[in-house]
């Protein structure tokens, strides 16, 4: 018969369409099931209606309260759930009592069957979830067109901000492979650009989870929540990666790096870590701004110096490396191998805003940072540098990068400043930074972050910072008297002579505001202003708080003050 082939073609093509959209069709599906039940039921058991309502009333709390038997967990899942049991089971009882076309019986199926439907044809976890199951059907297919073919999706879950899938490799094909095929599995799923993440599993090479985010979730700005860290020893809360899990960096014994274009964020990160250091108790931070002190002059309540021409920078890195030889003396002397930061022995962070500008303008800086990042760590003595342009000349030809253990990369211009922030080889490895669209977007390669995923940074607004300076500004600590000995030891001493005309020598007032506007652009702390006054400390602080109030004086770093 020629029209068999057809019917059957027909029915098959039918049955395929019905299989495809069963997700879509469940509710009518529910239905009809119902319906058929009920005439069993009420042909063969009417009198078994109580045993129907006391099942539903069982199926109802299990969904409800348990989320049985599917395995919901969302509340308002259980409760549709729940709701959907036993409007079912109790259609079902009175259907099995009167028979499904008594009375309104039949109505109450329709519109309850349209009713429940629309949340579940709405609902975007069951949308996504058919959507994955679609997915994993086609994969072979899909990877047979992308160049990926033997490739398997081992198991799928929807999370918040999509799906993600654990995948496995054939044997010969590496994580590598499936990198660089990213932009066309993007187009074989249908996805917008930039929403398929590839991460490697770390227990396995031929094993990788790949993530495909429906909406970005770093779309928005994240508020900072203020410091978390009490100690250089607790790592540093940065922003949050794209699972939403905190991005915590640990610093202490590390020197870090933070690379990126202009206003790809790199002051932003700046804030969050000296909003964290701003409240440890065991880290006294210097800071050094060549942009006239415009990044970091906010933090100066909380910065014990902070330098802001290349001859202050020059002076304030030798007196880290003296800093750091006299530790380092006493370490030997004392047979100790390592520095515990602590209160009263604190550890010295220095942070460096736009560090390629110190390398064009300070060559002796350089020298005296390159000498920190090989001999700092064990010493307490650590960098943070933030530098716009990665070029080898600022980075030492690599060798101070490489003694940076901690590497935040927000956006690049150039593919290649990827390797040269990162580390050679790790934009082929996926890191991506050339594609970061939003500041504050980074990757981080640090001690336990060695894959290549995407973060934010918290956002830390112009107010959190003053309101943060001025709370941890009295708390900070002072260097231990053998680092501040080695420092006063190599410090040009300022002779009163130098700046003060003796004439005035009589009013000390005068005599101090004379040496507030003729003194160094770094200031002159209470002790210098102490021994050009020859007045006591209490006369000093409290004429410096008038003068400030007046305008007459400002702190230019923690201590240290200028007319
Ligand atoms: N984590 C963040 N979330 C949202 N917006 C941010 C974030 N970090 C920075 N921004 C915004 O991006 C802009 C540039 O940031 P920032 O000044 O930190 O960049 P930069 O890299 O230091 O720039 P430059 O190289 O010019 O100093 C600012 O307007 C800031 O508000």
């Amino acid at each position: 018969m020629p029209h068999e082939p057809i019917l059957l073609i027909a029915v098959a093509a039918l049955g395929r369409g019905l299989f495809r959209y069963r997700s879509e069709l469940a509710p009518l599906t529910t239905a009809l099931m119902l319906g058929i039940a009920s005439v069993w039921l009420h042909h063969s058991h009417a009198d078994a209606w109580p045993w129907v309502s006391l099942a539903t009333v069982t199926a109802s709390l299990a969904a409800g309260l348990r989320g049985l038997p599917w395995g919901i967990k969302r509340t308002e899942e259980r409760i549709y759930a729940a709701t959907a049991s036993a409007v079912a089971g109790a259609w079902l009882s009175a259907a099995t009592a009167y028979g499904p076309g008594r009375g309104p019986l039949f109505m109450v199926l329709v519109l309850g069957t349209i009713v429940l439907a629309v949340p579940w044809w709405t609902h975007r976890r069951r949308r996504a979830r058919v959507k994955v199951d679609r997915v994993i059907r086609a994969w072979p297919d899909i990877a047979e067109a992308i160049g990926l073919t033997g490739s398997r999706i081992r198991s799928a879950v929807v999370d918040t901000w999509g799906w993600r899938a654990r995948m496995s490799l054939r044997p010969g094909q590496t994580v590598a492979d499936v990198i660089a095929h990213v932009p066309a599995i993007e187009s074989a799923l249908g996805t917008r650009p930039g929403a398929v993440r590839v991460e490697q599993d770390p227990a396995h090479a031929g094993r990788f989870m790949m993530r495909v985010l429906a909406a970005d979730p770093h779309a928005g700005a994240i508020p900072w929540p203020g410091p978390t860290a009490r100690s250089l020893a607790d790592p540093i809360e940065l922003g949050v990666f794209e699972d939403a899990t905190i991005v915590r960096v640990p610093l202490q014994r590390r020197h870090a790096l933070i690379g990126g274009t202009t206003d790809s964020g790199k002051s932003g990160v700046l804030n969050v870590i000296l909003g964290n250091l701003a409240a440890c108790s065991d880290v006294v931070l210097w800071g050094i701004d060549l942009k006239g002190g415009m990044e970091l002059r906010p933090w100066a309540p909380c910065l014990a110096r902070l330098a802001t021409t290349p001859a202050e920078a020059t002076r304030l890195l030798a007196d880290a490396v003296a800093v750091l030889e006299a530790r380092a003396h006493a370490s030997s002397r004392d047979n100790c191998r390592v520095w515990q930061p602590t209160a009263t022995a604190p550890a010295l962070v220095i942070v460096i805003d736009e560090y390629a500008e110190l390398a064009d303008t300070a060559p002796e800086a350089v020298a005296h940072a390159e000498s920190i990042a090989r001999r700092g760590r064990a010493v307490a003595v650590d960098l943070l540098a933030a530098t716009q342009r990665p070029t080898q000349k600022a980075m030492g030809g690599g060798a101070l990068r490489s003694q940076m253990s901690v590497r935040v990369c927000l956006r690049v211009r150039e593919r290649r400043d990827v390797d040269l922030i990162l580390d050679k080889g790790l934009l082929a490895a996926g890191w991506h930074a050339h594609t970061l669209d939003a500041p504050g977007k980074f990757y981080l390669l640090a001690d336990g972050h060695t894959q290549p995923r995407r973060a934010r940074a918290y956002l830390v607004t112009d107010d959190h910072v003053s309101a943060t300076a001025a709370r941890y500004a009295n708390t900070r600590p002072d260097l231990d008297p053998l680092s501040q000995a080695a420092i006063d030891h190599t410090a040009t001493p300022i002779e009163p002579s130098e700046i003060i005309d003796p004439r005035s020598m009589e009013d000390p007032d005068r005599t101090l505001l004379m040496a507030l506007d003729q003194g160094p652009d770094d200031g002159l702390s209470v002790p210098e202003l102490m021994s050009i006054t020859g007045m006591r400390r209490t006369w000093v602080y409290d004429r410096l708080q008038v003068h400030a109030a007046a305008g007459r004086a400002r702190q230019v770093a923690r201590g240290r003050w200028r007319a």
